[in-house]
């Protein structure tokens, strides 16, 4: 049954894709699974661009235009020069002014301010004026680019016991890079005796210099990881502190005073060869040890951070416990010091809250999110903590909301299939997971 109708809609799709090539049984059966399309046979589809036709209320663009300077993506939408209405057919949202994809649909890859929102609260019943005030409303704050930093081969493989070859983690991070990422943390210069699995960090960075189109920050504890990382090619440096005591001594040996004045040479040497240099800050809302953290402490680690020259400071939740509830204050006593444009996000999911939590972060202005391939990673100083949010789920989340990321899911998911092939287990992330079963069922139609 489904497979006739997918047959039907699939010609109906041709034509409504000049510029792309023919989608695919597993594409279309994405979109059905994720109810871009219905399975039931009331929309019915014209064969021109941009248009869903059915039982659809549309509502003109003046009626969600937000007000200028906005983030949202709905930002353009008051460019009378291109056709800017909203259709709607219950979970169809489709705001034309780019060229659709198969890729673009909201469930596999990017298009500049088109906002789909595979599983959004609204239908063809609902809404009326009032839901799109709420929908501006909750969507207008939202950047219209999120810059993603893969932090799958440093903070992902960290935690892996089973040392993984030096050419996995090159291949890896060739496909990350292939994907569209344009930040791919690559290794830490760290002691091999506390983090075995980075020791190879040379090797991947001397691997990976010929590689464009992405930058390749590395994690320096202290000079001496930075004069090796230097030596061996490293362009972009990473430092990081914590917010809490105990967690400091664990992670790095030492107090947070101490390891701010290690920072401050890190800081000065990087200054002098013109090194772009990152800040962490771990548990920024929780410890393993010391339970809450004072959002007043992580203000006052991002301002010292700040002060000495990071152009980017990460605000980690090590071990995953925030909630919007507790994410939202710490964001806030940390822009208070910190240029907003100057932070990132770094949540691990072990509470399952990483996505809701980068969701209140875009909503305060944040536009830098710290994601790991299939959900890699873990510290091994912060036992129990589960892996980072997953690259795809970020990027799935964020197609929704209409926001660029400018990175092809599909081929991050290629990634993370390579890599957890690799580590011998199952991708950590639900989109991957969603999306290889639906690909499995379109193959059996
Ligand atoms: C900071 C140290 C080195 C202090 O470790 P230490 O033992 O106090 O250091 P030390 O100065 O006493 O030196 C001990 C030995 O380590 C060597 N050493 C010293 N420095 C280096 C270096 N850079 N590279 C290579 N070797 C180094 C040094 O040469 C010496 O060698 P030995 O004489 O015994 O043969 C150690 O604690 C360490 O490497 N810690 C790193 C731990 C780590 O990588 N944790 C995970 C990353 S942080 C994280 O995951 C959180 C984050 C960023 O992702 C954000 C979030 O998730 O929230």
């Amino acid at each position: 049954m489904l497979a006739a109708k997918t047959s039907c809609k699939l010609s109906s799709l041709r034509s409504f894709l000049p510029h792309t090539s023919v989608p695919t049984a597993s594409s279309l059966e994405a979109l059905v699974s994720t109810r871009l399309l219905s399975s039931s046979d009331d929309i019915a589809w014209k064969p021109t661009f941009g248009e869903f036709i059915g039982e659809v209320s549309e509502i003109e663009t003046e009626n969600v235009v937000p007000e200028q300077g906005s983030h949202s993506p709905f930002h353009q939408l008051g460019d009378k020069n291109s056709r800017q209405s909203l259709i709607w057919k219950g979970q169809i949202m489709s705001l034309p002014g780019g060229h659709f994809s198969n890729q673009a649909l909201g469930v596999v890859g990017t298009r500049p301010y088109t906002s789909f929102t595979p599983d959004c609260h609204f239908s063809s019943q609902s809404y009326d004026n009032g839901t799109t005030r709420v929908a501006h409303k909750f969507l207008s704050a939202i950047p219209r680019y999120v810059k993603i930093v893969e932090v799958g081969p440093r903070d992902g493989l960290q935690n892996e016991e089973e040392i993984v070859p030096t050419t996995v983690k090159v291949k890896l991070i060739e496909m990350l890079v292939s994907s569209g990422l344009t930040v791919v943390e690559a290794t830490s210069f760290v002691s091999p005796k506390w983090v075995p699995q980075l020791a190879d960090a040379k090797d991947v960075i001397a691997a990976i210099q010929c590689l464009e189109g992405a930058r390749f920050p590395v994690l320096t504890p202290n000079l001496k990881g930075f004069e090796a990382a230097v030596a061996a090619g490293a362009k972009e440096v990473a430092i990081f502190a914590a917010a809490s005591e105990s967690f400091s001594k664990s992670n790095i040996n030492c107090s947070i005073e101490e390891s701010l004045a290690r920072y401050h040479d890190v800081a000065l040497a990087a200054r002098k060869l013109s090194i772009p240099l990152r800040g962490y800050i771990s548990c920024v809302v929780g410890c393993p040890v010391e339970g809450a953290v004072p959002p007043s402490k992580v203000a006052y680690v991002a301002k010292e951070l700040f002060d000495m020259g990071c152009s980017e400071i990460s605000l980690g939740d090590t071990i995953g416990v925030g909630t919007p509830g507790t994410v939202v204050p710490m964001l806030e006593s940390v822009i208070d010091i910190v240029p907003v444009e100057k932070l990132a996000v770094h949540f691990h999911d072990t509470y399952g809250q990483a996505l809701s939590n980068i969701l209140a972060s875009l909503q305060m202005g944040i536009s830098t999110v710290d994601s790991s391939v299939s959900g890699l990673g873990g510290c091994p100083y912060a036992k129990g903590a589960s892996g980072n949010v997953a690259t795809e789920d970020v990027v799935y989340m964020l197609n929704g909301l209409g926001v660029e990321t400018n990175v092809d899911l599909q081929k991050v998911i290629l990634a993370g299939g390579f890599i957890c092939k690799h580590l011998g287990r199952s991708s950590g992330s639900k989109t991957a997971i969603a999306l290889s079963r639906t690909a499995i069922r379109a193959s059996k139609l």
